[in-house]
């Protein structure tokens, strides 16, 4: 099969972008393990796909699939981009646009500076929704937040994290750490992601407070690994800081790949804000073999 793509990233966290406006390209899981692959394919953390209108109301529908080909809910910067290419291509006039995702409708919106602010939603924090098995667990209570103990098997060290759990549409374990750049991002990530007690497996965020109104944020991403940015994740990470005490409404959250600005009022039925940039890479076409 050959198909035309898009490449976008916002804040490092890179996209294909696929047009489906026009009628179902049928990929596969491993096609689209295909297209991720930085080797063989065209390369990227997370492949986005633009879908008509679902109903009523809703502009397009945003499908989005990890780098190891599963799908999933919600991807934030991966919003910012789909509203940024729709505009690009024609496919709307519209400034604010309504999407739908499996986790929802989200609402992106093109700011004048040529950033995109994401209405991403109420945050869930009931570990059940997360989902997050706290069988037997006891939280440690710190402001109007809580961390989880989640002990690390495997590690030789047998160590025991705690952890916040929150879900975005897609879930989330923020654990504060004292340096991003000495976190034990590489070791521990694919053990949290992978944690029995998630049973959809997480994100894992390590989360480093500068001040009440600026963070540092690594994460480990669900079928993709160590993505220069996770929008999710930092709107995840800013509501555990802001649960905890120890952040204020507005928090710039700085990447590895960029700097997004998180606004959450933080109530439990507040939508959790999310401002980036969003860019067009390049333009391609590929051939994606049939057996794959
Ligand atoms: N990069 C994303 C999140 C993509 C999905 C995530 N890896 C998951 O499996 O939930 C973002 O910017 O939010």
């Amino acid at each position: 099969m050959h198909i035309r793509f898009t490449k976008m990233q916002g804040a490092g966290n890179d996209f294909v972008v696929l047009d489906e406006t026009q009628g179902r390209l049928g990929l596969t899981p491993a096609q689209y393990r295909f297209l991720a692959d930085r080797h063989f394919g065209v390369g990227a953390d997370q492949i986005l796909t633009v879908r008509p209108s679902p109903g009523a109301g809703i502009d397009f529908e945003y499908v989005i699939h990890n780098a190891d080909g599963g799908q999933v809910e919600q991807c934030g910067n991966g919003a910012r981009c789909f509203a940024r290419y729709v505009r690009d291509k024609g496919l709307t006039a519209q400034d604010t646009i309504r999407v739908q995702t499996m986790a929802g409708v989200i609402a992106p919106h093109l700011t004048a500076d040529g950033r995109v602010t994401v209405d991403m939603g109420r945050p869930e924090l009931e570990p059940a929704r997360v989902p997050f098995d706290t069988t037997g667990l006891a939280p440690v209570s710190q402001g109007s937040g809580q961390k989880w103990p989640l002990a690390l098997d495997g590690q030789a060290s047998a160590a025991t994290l705690l952890v916040a759990v929150v879900s975005m549409g897609n879930p989330h374990a923020v654990q504060l750490v004292d340096d991003v750049d000495t976190a034990p991002v590489a070791q521990t990530g694919p053990l949290i992601e992978s944690h029995p007690r998630f049973p959809q497996r997480v994100n894992a965020g390590y989360l480093q407070i500068v001040n009440r109104g600026e963070v540092r944020l690594r994460v480990y991403e669900r079928g993709a690994g160590e993505t220069l940015a996770c929008g999710t994740g930092a709107c995840a990470a800013v509501v555990a800081g802001i649960r905890l005490g120890l952040l204020d409404a507005r928090v710039q959250v700085h990447t590895r790949g960029g700097v997004l600005t998180i606004d959450w009022a933080g109530g439990l039925q507040d939508p959790v804000f999310m401002t980036g940039p969003a860019t067009t890479v390049f333009e391609g076409e590929i051939d994606i073999p049939d057996a794959l």
